[in-house]
């Protein structure tokens, strides 16, 4: 059993561990297989003398060109990240011939007020669970996604799977987050906020086993932005994608400022982002936010099927390319998160942002 070891996932790996780790990989038993001894040196081109910038080996010399490809593959990719990916890499091998030495605590174990956990059939599912708030991200809720998304992507499952309790998938950031009289000062509060917020979507950029967003029904706000994060997205035909940021004074965050654009093209982006159009699950899927939609009537059926089949795949091939496809442009993705964060700071101290709020519980109140 492969178990990836992410102890240095959250910073780059040293040239200390860097070199133990090219130590451990002579000292491997087991052959890792043409694909993965492929990753191993580009990360070890990549980490030692940078992007390739080699003139590409001809045809012929079919040996040659292979390896190159793979190093080039991993295009502006920092020195640092291929150090931490090339660390990832040969711990998770050296796991693999002592597994129980490198095995680490599932997710399943642990109790979450907010969210449900289960791993079953190599697949951890993580479920919002506040259904009679349309499952609306508290800041409670967004400490236990962190952690949940942490164990899931060291527990031993293959993918990860994130949907929604009751008819909502998930309404978005709880307005409430904003109301509650702040013991530091609003812009005490909007600073913390931003600083969880930052964590919160690093978590996905992060995350390094495939990610499959099930849409069980409308998804408002931060919960639509994150999708562009995922790896996956299958959405029942009831579902929504709505975010309405400029009528609550805001700004995008989740990298969509960046990913929106580049996925459905400058228009439809600034519609969604910029107008607050709400997108059906057709038209989300036509655009290319959504994979595929299913009918409400066969949803759960034919997604865990479909999604129980992905999970049987081979779990470090599958966490591996991932990582690779995510590495070109996560430095990119990270600058984008702190940019939106710092814009979300400023409008959350704004009068707009401010009003917005407010017309939302009044409106409610009238009812
Ligand atoms: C941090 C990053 C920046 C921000 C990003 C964003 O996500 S921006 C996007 C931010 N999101 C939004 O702007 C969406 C705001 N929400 C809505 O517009 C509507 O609630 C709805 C369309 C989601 C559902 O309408 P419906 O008529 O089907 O159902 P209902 O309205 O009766 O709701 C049932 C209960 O849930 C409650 N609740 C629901 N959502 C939230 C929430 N986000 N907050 C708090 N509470 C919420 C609602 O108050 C009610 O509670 P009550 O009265 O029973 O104690």
């Amino acid at each position: 059993m492969i178990v990836v070891k992410l102890k240095a996932a959250l910073m780059g790996a040293s040239v200390e561990e860097f070199n133990a780790a090219k130590e451990k990989l002579g000292a491997l038993k087991k052959d890792p297989g043409n694909e993965v001894k492929l990753t191993i040196y580009a990360l070890f081109k990549q980490a030692t003398q940078g992007p390739c910038n080699t003139p590409k080996p001809s045809m012929l010399d079919f040996v040659n060109k292979v390896k190159w490809d793979a190093w080039k593959s991993l295009g502006s990719l920092s020195q640092e990240e291929a150090r931490r990916q090339y660390v990832d890499l040969i711990t998770s091998l050296v796991g693999e011939e002592a597994p129980a030495v490198a095995a680490q605590p599932t997710g399943s174990t642990k109790s979450f007020q907010t969210l449900l956990i289960s791993t079953e059939d190599n697949i951890t599912t993580i479920r919002l669970n506040r259904p009679e708030k349309k499952n609306a991200i508290t800041a409670e809720m967004y400490n236990e996604l962190i952690e949940a998304l942490d164990l899931a992507g060291k527990d031993d499952s293959v993918i990860t799977a994130i949907t929604g309790s009751g008819d909502y998938y998930c309404s978005g950031n709880d307005l409430n987050n904003f109301t509650k009289s702040p013991e530091g000062g609003v812009e005490k509060m909007a600073k913390d906020a931003g600083q969880l917020l930052r964590r919160y979507v690093k978590a996905y950029i992060d995350f390094p086993k495939p990610l499959i967003g099930v849409i069980n029904g409308p998804a408002v706000g931060v919960s639509v932005t994150l999708l562009g994060l995922f790896d996956v997205v299958y959405a029942t035909e009831r579902a929504t994608f709505h975010t309405p940021f400029s009528q609550l004074g805001q700004s995008p965050e989740g990298c969509s400022s960046y990913l929106f654009p580049k996925m459905m093209g400058a228009a439809k982006a600034s519609e969604m982002l910029l107008f607050n159009k709400k997108l059906t699950a057709a038209q989300a899927c036509e655009v290319g936010l959504v994979t595929e939609v299913f009918p409400e009537s066969s949803f759960q059926s034919e997604v865990w099927t479909r999604l129980k089949a992905y999970a049987k795949l081979p779990r470090n091939s599958l966490a591996l390319s991932k990582q690779l496809i995510r590495a070109v442009e996560k430095e990119k993705l990270y600058a984008i998160n702190d940019a939106e964060v710092e814009r979300l700071v400023e409008r959350w101290l704004s009068d707009e942002c401010m009003q917005a709020i407010m017309s939302f519980f009044q409106a409610k109140s009238k009812l």
